[in-house]
């Protein structure tokens, strides 16, 4: 069953175009790492997508978008701003509700970062700020993810965890990575971007490591 089926994605950027035309579609239940070179086009074809989805999708960009004056929890509570009241947001910001605070902390629980709950997005590490973007998005629970390197800043033994939970809570996800194997262990189908176009489509379960050297 179709998740979307997207034609004519473009996008330039001062009259120079760096994606498509192209079109893209995605089956409900699929997951798809798009790799790439860097400057092939990976992150300006996240964002393109994401215009068409919206509400759909829980977006991880490259830059996280977190709000360093505000402390984790509430940097991960955004994920459900839009799903609530303009009240309960408010009195949130200044004493959130307990049952929030137990679902957020669960789910930083999950990515060892619960410690973390109440300090400032500014005073953590590249590593733990991904953790809190990658929280963020799963509390949104959206359908489909969006991400571009969600791990890129992780260990490894916690680029597996971010991976496992990534592709294990959404249904459909498409999600830029640099690192190869990590593509093949945890997506089911490999899109490969080369200036702006899809050079590769295939089944991850029909490539190995170096069927996607061609690429870079
Ligand atoms: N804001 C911008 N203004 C002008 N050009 C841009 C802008 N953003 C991206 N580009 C250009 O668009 C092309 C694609 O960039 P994009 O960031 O999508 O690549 P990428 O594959 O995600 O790279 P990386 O792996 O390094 O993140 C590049 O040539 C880049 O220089």
């Amino acid at each position: 069953m179709s998740e979307f089926d997207f034609h004519g994605l473009t996008a330039s950027f001062e009259g120079q175009r760096v994606i498509g035309p192209l079109s893209l579609h995605v089956n409900k239940g699929e997951h798809v790492a798009l790799v790439g070179k860097s400057g092939a086009g990976k992150s300006t074809l996240i964002k393109v997508i994401y215009e068409r989805l919206q509400q759909e999708a829980s977006l991880i960009p490259q830059g996280l978008g977190l709000v360093n004056a505000l402390p984790v929890f509430h940097n991960v509570f955004i994920g459900q701003l839009d799903q609530h009241p303009t009240w309960y947001n408010t009195l949130t910001l200044l004493r959130p509700f307990s049952k929030d605070k137990k679902a957020v902390k669960a789910l930083l629980d999950e990515l060892s970062i619960s410690e973390k709950l109440w300090i400032p997005a500014a005073a953590l590490s590249g590593g733990q700020r991904q953790r809190v973007a990658i929280a963020r998005a799963l509390y949104r629970q959206a359908p489909i993810l969006l991400a571009d390197e969600p791990i890129s800043a992780l260990d490894g033994p916690m680029a597996h965890t971010a991976m496992q939970l990534l592709t294990g809570r959404f249904h459909t996800s498409i999600v830029a990575l640099h690192d190869v194997d990590m593509a093949l262990a945890y997506c089911d189908r490999i899109i490969g971007i080369q200036d702006g176009q899809i050079a590769l489509d295939e089944p991850a379960a029909n490539l190995v490591a170096s069927d996607i050297a061609s690429i870079y």
